[in-house]
């Protein structure tokens, strides 16, 4: 199980690195086995900063980060990411199967049954090993090479797999294979934690939902509690501003605003049921919030 306990991430900007820029908040979480977790938020939310955290790409500043207390070494071999762009985890002057050698190199694994190990990981993702092996990047589509770097993740005895963004760059017939894959693998026993910007997706495909507004988690649960039944404001303003498909966009636009709603402050915030948990964006720093002032939090029920 991977444990993400009050997790935090400063980054220090500006000239010299003097100022500081706190990106995540006191975040906790875990991704069990067989199981697809959503981290949802808005550009800039910080969901590939918690997707680096995790991946140890980079350390977090506060809390801890843990998978079923693995060594370090083995960490590397058990947690794997796959990103948005898979054009850009391969080198175009190269074959795309050269990945799998590096995979194997990198961590010292042995050439010994590597190539039928190879074209196992490649079926277990419904590729044909034939139709992709030998092949230079541009000889693929998008939705091929991404399994393949799924493929490669495999190869590692792998426990979670990172998901980030993973099929915004895919067309629309490749999306739904890449994400039913993931649904198999989930079946398989893999935890995922599938970062999007999308919630139709992150409801599509995730057995918990986390949502994160400017890096603090306003709401967790089971994705079809916090979609079916959302208790914090800003959950409800994300859901409210998906489109939908029998309304005009001019006839969202007439909607009015809601009344009375804090955005930040939840009522009722804490375990609202078993497993699902509302939080406010401002970690209850009332000073930290633009609107303390204003708020009028009205019961939600
Ligand atoms: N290396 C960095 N140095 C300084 N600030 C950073 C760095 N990486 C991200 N940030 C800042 O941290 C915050 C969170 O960024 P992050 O990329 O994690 O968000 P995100 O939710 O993944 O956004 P997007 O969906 O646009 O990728 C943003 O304010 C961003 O500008």
């Amino acid at each position: 199980m991977l444990k993400l306990d009050k997790v935090g991430k400063t980054y220090r900007i500006g000239a010299f690195g003097g100022q500081e820029l706190r990106a995540v908040h006191d975040v906790s979480f875990q991704v069990n086995p067989g199981e697809v977790v959503s981290l949802i938020g808005e550009s800039g939310s910080g969901k590939s900063t918690i997707g680096k955290m995790v991946l140890r790409l980079l350390p977090p500043s506060a809390g801890a980060i843990t998978l079923d207390g693995t060594p370090e070494a083995d960490y590397y071999r058990h947690v794997q990411g796959v990103f948005q762009d898979p054009f850009s985890s391969y080198n175009p002057i190269f074959k795309a199967d050269r990945v799998f050698e590096m995979v194997r190199q990198g961590f010292g694994l042995p050439s010994q049954d590597w190539r039928e190990k190879v074209e196992a990981a490649l079926r277990s993702v419904r590729l044909d090993p034939g139709a992709v092996l030998g092949k230079y990047p541009h000889q693929l589509s998008g939705g091929q090479l991404q399994r393949m770097l799924i493929a490669r993740a495999l190869l590692l005895e792998l426990k979670v797999l990172v998901a980030d963004e993973i099929i915004s760059m895919l067309d629309a017939s490749t999306r739904i294979d890449v994400l039913n894959l993931l649904g198999e693998l989930r079946e398989r026993g893999l935890g995922i934690l599938f970062i999007t910007h999308d919630l139709s997706l992150g409801n599509y495909v995730s057995d918990r939902t986390v949502v994160l507004y400017k890096g603090r988690m306003v709401e967790t649960g089971r994705t079809d509690r916090v979609f079916g039944d959302p208790r914090h404001p800003y959950t409800r303003r994300l859901l409210a501003s998906v489109p939908q498909l029998h309304r005009k966009w001019s006839e969202e636009e007439e909607q009015p605003e809601p009344e009375a709603e804090c955005l930040f402050h939840a009522p009722g915030e804490g375990w609202v049921e078993p497993d699902h948990f509302v939080g406010c964006a401002f970690g209850g720093e009332q000073d930290e919030c633009p609107r303390a002032a204003e708020a009028v939090v009205i019961p939600l029920r």
